[in-house]
């Protein structure tokens, strides 16, 4: 069988794109792929054209196939991309998203999607109207593991009724008002960059739970501020999922790092069941069932490896979704992308944090 290419551009040359890049270009083999394949053909700085090309050697793609450009601009006219891989901070998600879509182009958006919900339907409106791929770059959703946890839950039910799940997921940065994490016109904050995972373990679990029905949970929360930029440091949120009758406790922190205990921890009638570090990247999992007796029987570890960072695996799922005519992917579906941000702007809004009037504002045609 010939395996399906997929042609991707890079938008921004920091951090996560580093990372994904290098995770696109590792060999399919290595984690038993032969269906799909990746090629970097054109990534774009907004720095310049020569740190695009820096990038390209740094990430160990073909310069030959690949194209530089200065300017996302320019870059999005590119007709050899399949779909855009966006890495800019959180504050430049929506235009970007926006320029690319415009442009006629597929589009995978790192999280969180945009600043707030109605920017996100603004893309969702633009990509459907367009007949365009669009997906939050969610990547934990994609894990192996994640799967075969909701599995385990969901349909081997090994805990029987769920009670409750709490989980976090905080890092103790150095605080620093020029990073992106504390820059407030960056969509700094505890909430929208580290908090969406928690959150999303809550819509995996038990949003997703087919008892659940979809049925969206009833949100309470506090936040508090850092006094440095004023951006969030420490967010908790409680969330009643009436339809599976199980509460969800999720908290982020920039200050301080989560329990070695566990990042997330499901308490069901017969037993629990913990992730432990990180959130983001999950790598194995603790089940402590409970015996005849109901007393907790020792914990059993199930470990799964990645060949890699592990951003591999949400690429694949874009790149069958291209092949296959998709323009959403029901692992990362637009409608809950949708429903996360409706959340953290409900946590926002309630605790009075609100973007620069600028990073929360909408198009006139959104
Ligand atoms: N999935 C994951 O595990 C992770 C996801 N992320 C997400 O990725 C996004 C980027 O994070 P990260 O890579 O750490 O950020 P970096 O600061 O490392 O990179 C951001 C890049 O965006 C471009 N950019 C464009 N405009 C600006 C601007 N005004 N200020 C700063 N940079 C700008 C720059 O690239 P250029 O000059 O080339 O245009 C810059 O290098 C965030 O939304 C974050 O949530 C981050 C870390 C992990
Ligand atoms: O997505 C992320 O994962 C890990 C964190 O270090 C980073 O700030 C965040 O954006």
């Amino acid at each position: 069988m010939t395996a399906h290419t997929c042609n991707w551009g890079i938008l921004a040359t920091g951090g996560i794109a580093t990372t994904f890049t290098k995770d696109l270009l590792t060999d399919p083999k290595s984690r038993k792929v032969d269906d799909i394949q990746h090629k970097v053909v054109a990534v774009a700085s907004s720095s310049s054209v020569e740190r695009a090309k820096a990038f390209i050697s740094e990430v160990g793609a073909d310069p030959s196939q690949c194209n530089a450009y200065g300017s996302y601009e320019e870059f999005v006219k590119d007709d050899k991309i399949d779909i855009v891989y966006i890495a800019t901070p959180h504050s430049h998600h929506y235009e970007n998203a926006l320029l690319c879509l415009e442009a006629g182009k597929n589009v995978l958006c790192e999280k969180p999607f945009t600043i707030n919900e109605k920017q996100s339907a603004h893309l969702v409106k633009v990509a459907r109207q367009k007949n365009l791929f669009l997906m939050e770059a969610v990547w934990t959703r994609f894990f192996p593991i994640t799967i075969a946890i909701q599995k385990l839950l969901h349909e081997d039910k090994v805990l029987g009724k769920i009670h409750r799940v709490y989980s976090d997921l905080s890092m103790a940065f150095k605080p620093d008002p020029k990073h992106r994490l504390y820059a407030p016109e960056l969509g700094g904050g505890a909430l929208l960059d580290l908090g969406i995972y928690p959150l999303t373990w809550q819509m995996l679990l038990l949003y997703q739970h087919p008892d659940n029905k979809k049925s969206v949970p009833k949100v309470t929360s506090s936040l508090m501020k850092t006094p440095l930029t004023g951006v969030d440091e420490y967010t908790t949120l409680i969330l009643d999922f009436e339809g599976v009758h199980a509460q969800g406790i999720v908290t982020s922190s920039l200050s301080v790092k989560t329990s070695e205990a566990y990042c997330v921890h499901v308490q069901g009638e017969k037993g629990s069941l913990s992730i432990p570090w990180a959130t983001y990247r999950p790598e194995s999992y603790v089940l402590t069932l409970k015996d005849e007796q109901g007393k907790l029987g020792q914990p059993e570890t199930k470990v799964f490896e990645i060949p890699g960072h592990g951003m591999f695996w949400e690429a694949d799922a874009c790149a069958r979704g291209l092949r296959d005519g998709k323009k959403e992917l029901e692992r990362c579906s637009l409608d809950e992308s949708l429903l996360t941000m409706r959340i953290m702007d409900q946590v926002r809004y309630s605790n009075d944090f609100r973007y620069p009037e600028n990073l929360e504002a909408v198009r006139s045609d959104a």
